[in-house]
């Protein structure tokens, strides 16, 4: 039991002492000490401060406004605010102070005066934790800008060699996509949907003396015809009410001094064509409603899943425009033609799928491996990605059998599995005989699963494009093959 006499209970002692010990550990530890009444008047100041400050002794500062010793001094401000400031940097007679201020109370709360102490008059002390600081803010600050850049569709997210594939056709296609890098003439990407055109831009883009500027990519299927002139060129202030009322900039001015990719160049309609292709000889553009026109620095990137020359033929694209964009073109082969890759994009994808969804990552049986060998593709590698991750969402195993993709491999299974078993034994029919009967097979359940996707959304065709992992130009052009009807 203690005793109200037990001195190391006696409340106002503790305090007493408390104070006095912790004023002196101050006076010990810091650089100096000092307090300043509610007035701003210095009423304490230890020796070794007044001595910093070029004082002869504390008396000389006593009942002295405190601004008249320190003239940035902020004790008056924790004084008026009743607040400390934790952390302060001041500089004093040619030495920067980290400071720390209180404010000073009486039993009533009410604020009497502040107290300060200098922590340090040596940076150097906390050099480590303020280039700690300084580095993770740079850091936060270039993550935001990449942020940003992703956001406003101004950034790159490939390079050339994110293109997963050592099979002879991929190299020859990366070694032309650096070439390409190295130039500044428009360069036409031709390939069927998913074998990577945009990402190839990106990496060309990136691989540029352009990288440092924007990177803008349009869909030209995606954008309703009306709208495309607007969207390209922009609008003038005043030429229109409402919401373009005060004009807006169109993807050439955004994409100025850097890459303009035209996704789909196939399906630009013909009016524009002309505009697009004096855009490119004249290296200008006039905004809609403008009567001046505007010096454009773009390179062109376009891609297209269709055939220019017979769209030519069908009176449908510029013969003049395809040889303006055809300076350097690259032909992107399906993968069907660079089975030796297959191996490589699944490991690839599945380490994506593993990272996207947090689960752990898949391998894939020999069986597995060989069935996804085989099959045709139509869809490429935006395809091979969405069969991996439909198997990953449907089974927990580790390793991934040629059983869990089966059911899900768009095709009719028997003549699939017949396909695949024909080609393993070394009994591949004459191109002349098989390749029609695969090709029926492929067309049919094409036309199904598109039939399927239009039921499915009602009609909309970009949840459609969408679920079928196509482009809604691919759509577009797939219904007009397939000749398909279908209600909304
Ligand atoms: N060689 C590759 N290596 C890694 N990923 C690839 C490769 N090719 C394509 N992909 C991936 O496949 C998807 C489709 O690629 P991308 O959009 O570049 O194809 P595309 O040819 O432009 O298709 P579309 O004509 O339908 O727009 C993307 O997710 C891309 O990252």
């Amino acid at each position: 039991m203690t005793s109200s006499l037990d001195p190391i209970w006696d409340i106002d002692n503790i305090q007493r002492l408390s104070m006095a010990s912790l004023l002196d550990f101050f006076n010990r530890f810091s650089l100096g000490t000092m307090a300043v009444d509610r007035q701003g008047r210095i009423a304490w100041i230890h020796d070794k401060y007044a001595e910093f400050l070029g004082l002869n002794s504390p008396a000389e500062a006593l009942g002295r406004q405190v601004e008249e010793i320190i003239p940035n001094s902020r004790m008056r401000e924790v004084v008026q605010s009743g607040k400390p400031i934790m952390l302060d940097i001041i500089s004093i007679r040619g030495h920067s102070l980290v400071i720390t201020r209180l404010p000073l109370r009486d039993e009533s709360d009410r604020v009497f005066g502040a107290f300060a102490f200098a922590l340090y008059d040596d940076l150097d002390q906390l050099r480590p934790l303020v280039s700690r600081f300084s580095e993770l803010q740079a850091a936060l600050e270039s993550t935001r800008k990449e942020l940003a850049q992703l956001r406003r569709g101004r950034g790159t997210r490939y390079s050339i060699s994110s293109f997963i594939g050592a099979s002879a056709a991929a190299l020859e296609l990366k070694t032309r996509a650096r070439r390409a890098a190295q130039l500044d003439s428009p360069v036409l990407l031709l390939g069927e949907t998913g074998t990577g055109k945009e990402m190839l831009a990106q990496g060309i883009h990136a691989a540029s003396a352009r990288a440092s500027k924007p990177f803008i990519g349009v869909n030209i299927a995606a954008i309703p015809e009306t709208l495309l002139e607007a969207e390209f060129f922009g609008v003038a202030p005043g030429a229109y009410t409402g919401a373009d009322r005060k004009g807006r900039d169109g993807k050439f001015k955004a994409a100025d001094g850097g890459t303009l990719f035209l996704d789909e160049i196939g399906d630009m309609p013909m009016q524009i064509q002309a505009k697009l292709l004096r855009a490119l000889q004249e290296r200008e553009i006039e905004p809609l409603g403008a009567n001046k026109v505007l010096k454009i620095n773009v390179r062109i990137i376009a891609a297209t899943s269709r055939n220019l020359t017979e769209l030519i033929s069908a009176g449908q694209f510029r013969s003049d425009l395809y040889y303006r964009l055809n300076v350097l073109p690259i032909a992107l082969p399906p993968l069907r033609e660079r089975v030796a890759d297959i191996d490589a994009l699944c490991e690839h994808l599945l380490e994506q799928i593993a990272a996207q969804s947090g689960m752990a990552q898949r391998e894939l049986s020999v069986a597995a491996r060989d069935l996804l060998a085989h099959y045709d593709w139509p869809g490429n590698v935006r395809e091979l990605g969405n069969i991996l991750e439909q198997a990953c969402m449907l089974s927990d195993a580790h390793v991934l059998d040629a059983s869990n993709f089966l059911p899900i491999l768009p095709i009719a299974k028997p003549s699939f599995k017949d396909i695949a078993a024909e080609r393993r034994n070394g009994l591949r029919r004459s191109v002349a005989s098989s390749q029609p009967r695969l090709d029926k097979v492929i067309s049919e359940t094409e036309k199904n699963l598109i039939e399927a996707a239009l039921r499915d959304s009602r009609g909309n065709k970009s949840l459609a494009a969408r679920t079928l992992g196509i482009s809604r130009g691919k759509l577009y052009q797939k219904i007009e093959q397939f000749d398909i009807l279908f209600n909304k």
